[in-house]
């Protein structure tokens, strides 16, 4: 038995923060998760399951069913569309993008469900006739009251479950993007595309740290002379991946005081590492709430990054991604 309909998305790695943009500053990264769904004919006996196969990261640990992040995902874009829930869906995941290190791995799976549920809104499909299999009542407006979904809407979506913009934005758009929300919480960003000098390489630790984690370690209240240092950093920052890339600049606007330090408990190799490659001048951030570090090679510090490292973490140079997510097949948006 076959699918009745298939899409496949590609989402990309991001890095957020990028040192003073706390919730704010993202670029995406030449590093993707694959995720192809399928939903179900109706005749089918696997029509009333979810079945997940993931290859990469996370095979063998992901929830196999409902609560795979997903599938929890489409059940809610599908709501959010005034759409039933389909039946079975099948999920392919080749994922390669990793867990919990500060490289955007959640939201990029949410982006995923959000815009493969939206491309299969489109076609025909065997939807529940019983309960909902999310846990949800049909409601009223479901079927035959099917809206439009934007992509302010997917955008604004992925940041509600996200909780923040920051890596969303740049998954969804590709590029340099800087996102905030306004007084209804609603999010908007800019995207800008760095120059072509901006080389990150990913430093990437074997071990995890998950974001609430490192969210957790927040003061309620910053220093008002630190608020106001890393706003000036962040805005030298923007004009130096765009069009200053130079050492001497990223490396003062990479400076950080929100969250760095605070949350270096947690990650201290990260820390220290960090901290011994600025002294070295490369321009080196934890990578959004860790314990990745990225840092921004160029000529004159590309040979210095390796010899520091050591062989306990894994040193993968990235070229900026510029498209964003997008459905590959079938090539419906
Ligand atoms: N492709 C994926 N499929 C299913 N769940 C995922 C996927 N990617 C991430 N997750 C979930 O998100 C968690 C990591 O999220 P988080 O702590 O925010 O770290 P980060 O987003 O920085 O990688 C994983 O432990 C897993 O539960
Ligand atoms: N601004 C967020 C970014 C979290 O990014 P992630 O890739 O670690 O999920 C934060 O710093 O908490």
């Amino acid at each position: 038995m076959t699918d009745s309909i298939k899409v496949t998305v590609r989402v990309p790695a991001t890095s957020a923060n990028l040192g003073p943009g706390f919730d704010t500053l993202g670029l995406a990264l030449a590093l993707y998760d694959e995720v192809e769904v399928g939903l179900v004919d109706p005749g089918d006996p696997r029509s009333r399951s979810v079945g997940i196969e993931v290859t990469g990261e996370g095979a063998g640990e992901l929830d196999d069913g409902e609560g795979h992040l997903i599938v929890k995902t489409m059940r809610l874009t599908f709501d959010r569309m005034g759409l039933p829930q389909p039946r079975g869906i099948r999920l392919r995941c080749l994922n390669r993008i990793p867990h919990a290190r500060g490289l955007g791995s959640s939201s990029a799976a949410i982006c995923a469900g959000i815009l493969a549920a939206r491309a299969l809104a489109g076609a025909p499909y065997p939807a529940v006739d019983g309960p909902d299999p999310a846990g949800g009542q049909a409601g009223p407006g479901r079927p035959g009251a099917r809206r439009e979904f934007t992509d302010d809407d997917v955008f604004a979506l992925a940041t509600e479950i996200e909780g923040h913009p920051d890596n969303v934005a740049p998954c969804l758009a590709g590029g340099l993007t800087i996102a905030w929300t306004d007084q209804s919480n609603a999010p908007h960003m800019v995207k800008l595309i760095p120059h072509a000098d901006i080389r990150p390489v990913a430093i990437i630790p074997r071990h995890r740290l998950s974001t609430e984690v490192a969210r957790g370690l927040l003061p309620k209240d910053v220093p008002h002379s630190d608020a106001s240092a890393n706003a000036g950093r962040a805005a030298l920052l923007v004009a130096a991946l765009t069009e200053r890339p130079e050492r001497e600049l990223l490396l003062a606007a990479t400076e950080d005081r929100l969250h760095q330090n605070y949350r270096a408990p947690a990650m201290p190799q990260s820390a220290d590492l960090v901290q011994r490659l600025r002294g070295l001048g490369v321009p080196t951030v934890v990578s959004g709430a860790g314990p990745t570090i990225l840092a921004f090679s160029t000529v004159d510090t590309q040979d210095l990054i390796a010899p520091e490292v050591g062989t306990d973490w894994h040193i993968q140079p990235l070229d900026v991604e510029t498209r964003g997510a997008c459905v590959v097949s079938p090539e419906t948006r």
